[in-house]
């Protein structure tokens, strides 16, 4: 028997995503899934894959497997176009959703332009400084040196429901990202594996920021990265707590609200197209 699925693609900021609502399809091996549907050649083509579900305790749920199948605890992108996902295809007509994530409840905030969402903010919640193992101990990285290929980095490690390593550099273009991203994902003070980020300051309110994820390589912007770079940036005295991020693919506005201590991302969702594939 055929089992077909309909999906959505969808982007923010181009970190793309496969979305499938589990409430009408089931999945039971989305691991498997994500690693194949994800590849450009010969699946649909993504950074991932992104289950909406029910929930207990929230409005609706959200997993998200990487391209290499492992799970994500949270992500910042795929938040937003759920909300998109959830309005336009009128399965809700709340404008406000709470989403059951691995870490934590996050709420949405959808901006509405006729009867499509343009715009989503996601209450990410605090951020907290990742405890990294330095020779058997957990410790915290603060503008702390890191070592890889005989160059040494000042790096920030920030946990936004999801582990960051952030870096920030004069010139972002000096980075060659394809070969010290994966080194740093794996570097031996993450046994999870760590989201790398490097970043520079552009002013106190806009940073350029690259990233290479745990799971998906490089990919065009990362929710979760942009949160955890205004952070790091701010944390160490480079930028204020309100800034522009601007990755390969789009900007994100970053907000750490100092009265609260919860990091506000706004940013775009976009759909790109549906289609149905077979299991
Ligand atoms: N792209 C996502 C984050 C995925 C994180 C994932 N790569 C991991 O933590 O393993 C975002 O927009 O926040």
């Amino acid at each position: 028997m055929t089992n077909l699925i309909k999906f959505t693609k969808m982007h923010g900021a181009g970190n793309d995503y496969i979305y499938v609502n589990t409430l009408k399809y089931s999945i039971d091996h989305p691991e498997e899934l994500a690693i194949k549907w994800s590849k450009y050649h010969t699946g649909i083509g993504s950074d991932g894959l992104v289950l909406i579900g029910k929930s207990p305790i929230a409005d609706f749920s959200m997993r998200i497997f990487n391209a290499d199948g492992s799970e994500a605890m949270m992500c910042g992108n795929a938040s937003r176009c759920i909300g998109k996902y959830l309005y336009d295809n009128k399965i809700t007509e709340k404008e406000d959703i709470t989403l059951d994530t691995l870490s934590g409840i996050k709420h949405l905030h959808l901006a509405v332009s006729g009867d499509k969402v343009s715009k989503v903010t996601v209450d990410m919640g605090s951020p907290k400084l990742e405890e990294v193992l330095v020779n058997g101990n957990s410790e915290n990285l603060v503008s702390a040196e890191i070592t890889v290929n005989n160059q040494t980095y000042k790096a920030t490690a920030i946990s936004m429901g999801n582990p960051h390593l952030v870096i920030y550099i004069d010139d972002i273009e000096k980075i060659d990202l394809p070969v010290i991203g994966p080194i740093l994902e794996r570097h031996p003070f993450f046994p999870n594996r760590v989201n790398v980020e490097f970043a520079q300051k552009i002013d106190n309110k806009t940073v350029r920021m690259r990233v290479w994820e745990r799971g998906s390589g490089i990919t065009m912007a990362c929710g979760t990265g942009a949160c955890a770079t205004a952070v790091a940036g701010s944390i160490i005295g480079q930028t204020e707590r309100d800034v522009e991020i601007i990755m390969d693919g789009g900007s994100l506005n970053i907000k750490w609200d100092e009265q609260t201590d919860r990091v506000f991302m706004t940013g775009e969702a976009v759909t790109v197209f549906e289609g149905e594939i077979t299991l």
